[in-house]
């Protein structure tokens, strides 16, 4: 007896742990990360380099809910798609582990938690923006553009950008233009990451009938469209040194370096667009890059950086008023 209730209840809590395994899939874990470096970047930014620690951790949290919520329902309305192709077939709904309505009832409380808690610990306008980003993902891009246009990647990576919108609103209760123009980074660099790896799994895409670009234009055109968002890229990133102040030379120093690593892997993909290593090595280098990007804004944003380089400059200095003297 002793040892069918100990049976039973392994059982019981298997049984939990896949269910909960599941609900964990349908949030599509993996991306949420970088989203949240995006917005603590643009948080560390817009405070200057000292954030209270209590507003980035809740905004964080409902960022990392809003996320979720939207890639719950991107699952519950690609299910169809998602089983017919290789990638995506063992996901919890295709595979049948998760109904629709509770998976729904699970999106709606995520969102509600989201908007709860920005809404009462920092503000109102950022609790409407990470709703605005559920609301753009799911209804511009999965519903509207995803199986519709080529340019389903272009518009409604959009919503991707919106994470910084959220941090900067967060910590200032408005949006400047260094909020837009790192809304605007992340926008120029969805393309190239996405179609880096499109490229490699158009057949997945053509076979069921997602014009993505790589299977509307094919893999060439592909190619010189990521050349151009990545050229777009650069300039764009060092916008928030020049004209707007907000960086300082060791993110724009770090924004150029890498940049350049970008473009010479655009420019490599460029001359063999068949090269598939190529893109799918440029597809997982532009998530480092975005990484290494934004903790270059947050390490050029602390105080300690300024007053390092600040001390730097006064050696600098000393050293030349001590030449001139000799
Ligand atoms: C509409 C815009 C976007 C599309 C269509 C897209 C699409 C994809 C796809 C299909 C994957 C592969 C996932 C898999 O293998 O299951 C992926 C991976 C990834 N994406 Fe994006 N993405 C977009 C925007 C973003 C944004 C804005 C971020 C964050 C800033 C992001 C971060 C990532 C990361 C970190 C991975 C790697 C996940 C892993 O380790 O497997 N993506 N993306
Ligand atoms: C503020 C806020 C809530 C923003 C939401 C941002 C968000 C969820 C962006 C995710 C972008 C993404 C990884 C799309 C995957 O495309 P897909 O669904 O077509 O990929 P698949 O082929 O793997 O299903």
């Amino acid at each position: 007896m002793q040892d069918l209730t100990t049976w039973t209840n392994a059982i019981r809590h298997d049984n939990l742990g896949q269910v909960l395994k599941s609900y964990w899939q349908l949030t599509k874990p993996r991306i949420i990360p970088l989203l949240l470096i995006e917005t603590a970047a643009s948080m560390w930014v817009a405070a200057h380099g000292q954030v209270d620690p209590f507003l980035l951790l809740i905004t964080l949290l409902s960022g990392a809910l809003a996320a979720a919520s939207a890639q719950v329902i991107n699952c519950i309305y690609d299910q169809d798609i998602d089983y017919d192709m290789e990638r995506t077939r063992h996901r919890p709904m295709p595979s049948g582990r998760v109904q629709a309505r509770d998976a729904l009832l699970f999106a709606i409380v995520l969102a509600v938690l989201s908007f709860t808690l920005l809404t009462t610990f920092a503000n109102l306008l950022s609790a409407c923006l990470a709703l605005s980003g559920i609301v753009v993902y799911v209804l511009v891009y999965t519903h509207w553009l995803k199986r519709s246009s080529s340019l389903n990647i272009v518009i409604g990576g959009a919503a991707g950008a919106i994470p910084p919108l959220v941090g900067w609103a967060a910590v200032t209760g408005s949006l400047s233009w260094a909020a837009w123009v790192i809304f605007a980074i992340v926008f120029v660099w969805t393309p190239p990451h996405f179609w880096g790896l499109a490229m490699v799994i158009r057949d997945d895409y053509a076979k069921v009938g997602i014009p993505m670009l790589p299977v509307v234009v094919g893999n060439e055109a592909t190619a010189k469209q990521i050349w151009i968002y990545t050229l777009l890229l650069v300039p764009t990133t060092l916008l928030l040194v020049y004209p707007l102040g907000v960086a300082g030379a060791l993110y724009g120093a770090l924004a150029l370096g890498l940049g350049s690593l970008f473009l010479k892997k655009a420019w490599q993909l460029l001359q063999t667009p068949e090269d598939l290593t190529r893109a799918r090595s440029l597809f997982k280098f532009s998530i480092f890059y975005m990484m290494l990007l934004s903790a270059s804004l947050v390490i050029d944003s602390l105080p300690i950086t300024h007053q390092l380089i600040a001390l730097g400059q006064a050696q600098i200095n000393a050293l030349a008023t001590a030449f001139a003297c000799l």
